[in-house]
């Protein structure tokens, strides 16, 4: 019988992440994950891979793994800060007045102050108009005090989303929405930043050691934010670029797919973004599935009437996998961990290509 270590590891092909994970983890605090990452992956035909009756699934801890990289995008801006003097600074546009959205706001703003960025949220009504809205983004792209700028998505329906992500400057585009950065990943070039949400995705994966290469891979939800972009990346060839764990055979799905079950029950791994809660059951999966599950809803629990999140992939589920992301805890503390990276991210670009600009007036000067 084998243990699920090994089952695990023999999903995974090779441990060229172990030492980039030792080091993000050295105090091992990750419990299992550690674990995971010191087995030996035993490379073996994935057919002999079978969930035993009494296995137990791996929780994928996403707010575990998003507390270590805050610890560690905390060091970097604090050395940043030292060496150049600059404090990064997001800003966030905001139209409407919808408390869950301002919830994920007030995420971000919170992380901001934690890792000692600055952060400013400029708030709108629902009257505003596209060009007020357009100034006002121009208006960051251009100022060198702003390092990352994002639109809080979803926005009302009169105000075109895509408009004005196109209008941020690309290299302050942290939420990498912008054609110039999706374009990046269509091509399996390296964009200046990617999405944070599947970031944030590729960032489990790669701490618990879990490899995509020949495995199926459905997709259900084809947005920008997280479908359609993690199906692009996850089937890419090039696995040594760090955005990319490649390799893949994707199924990507949505509203208007056929036989969506049929597709589920050949999946090696689900990523589901649709917020149809419990839309994903277990019935429908094969046994030793890995589940990602990146749906948020609010649903009123049954026995004490409270108010909970849940997933697209229905709890149930869970035993059947041989590892699962939960909601809440799983991908969601990653989207904002990645964001605040992206920032520091983009604050580091900007400081050099200033400071090699004045390098250049320097010489030019001395010529
Ligand atoms: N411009 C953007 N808009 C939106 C994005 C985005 O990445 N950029 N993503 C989502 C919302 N979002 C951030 O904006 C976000 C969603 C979920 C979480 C999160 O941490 N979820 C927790 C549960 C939180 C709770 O208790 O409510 C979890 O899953 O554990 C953070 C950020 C759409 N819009």
């Amino acid at each position: 019988m084998i243990s699920l270590q090994q089952r695990i590891s023999r999903f995974s092909l090779n441990c060229c992440n172990i030492s980039r994970f030792s080091r993000l983890f050295s105090t091992s605090s990750l419990g299992q994950a550690h674990k995971i990452q010191k087995t030996n992956p035993i490379q073996t035909n994935e057919q002999q891979i079978q969930v035993q009756p009494s296995h137990q699934p791996i929780k994928l801890n996403g707010t575990l793994l998003s507390k270590h990289i805050m610890e560690s995008i905390k060091k970097d801006t604090d050395n940043f800060k030292s060496r150049s003097g600059i404090t990064p600074h997001l800003v966030v546009i905001y139209v409407g007045d919808n408390p869950q959205i301002e919830s994920y706001i007030k995420m971000k703003r919170i992380g901001c102050e934690k890792v000692g960025f600055k952060f400013t949220l400029d708030k709108f009504t629902e009257d505003i108009n596209e060009d007020q809205l357009l100034k006002q983004i121009a208006y960051h792209s251009e100022d060198p005090n702003v390092n990352g700028i994002i639109v809080q998505l979803p926005l009302p329906s009169h105000i075109d989303s895509h408009k004005l992500i196109q209008s941020i400057d690309p290299k302050k585009d942290v939420d990498g929405l912008t054609s110039v950065n999706l374009g990046q990943i269509f091509l399996n070039k390296k964009p200046l930043f990617v999405p944070c949400t599947p970031l944030g995705i590729m960032e489990i994966m790669k701490a618990y050691n879990i490899k995509l290469q020949g495995k199926h891979v459905v997709v259900l939800g084809r947005s920008n934010l997280v479908g359609r972009t993690i199906a692009t990346m996850i089937s890419q060839k090039d696995m040594n670029n760090p955005s990319v764990l490649g390799g893949a055979t994707v199924t990507l799905l949505h509203k208007y797919s056929k036989n969506i079950n049929l597709h589920l029950r050949t999946a090696d791994v689900v990523i589901s973004a649709t917020g149809v809660a419990g839309l994903v059951k277990k019935e429908n999966l094969k046994n030793g599935v890995i589940l990602i599950d990146v749906g948020i809803s609010q649903q009123k629990d049954e026995k004490t009437g409270a108010i909970k999140l849940v997933g697209d992939i229905h709890s149930d589920a869970h035993s059947k996998s041989l590892a699962y992301t939960p909601v809440p805890g799983g991908v969601g503390p990653l989207t904002v961990t990645m964001l605040l990276r992206n920032v520091l991210k983009s604050s580091i670009l900007q400081y050099k290509i200033s400071s090699a600009n004045i390098d250049k007036k320097l010489k030019s000067t001395l010529n």
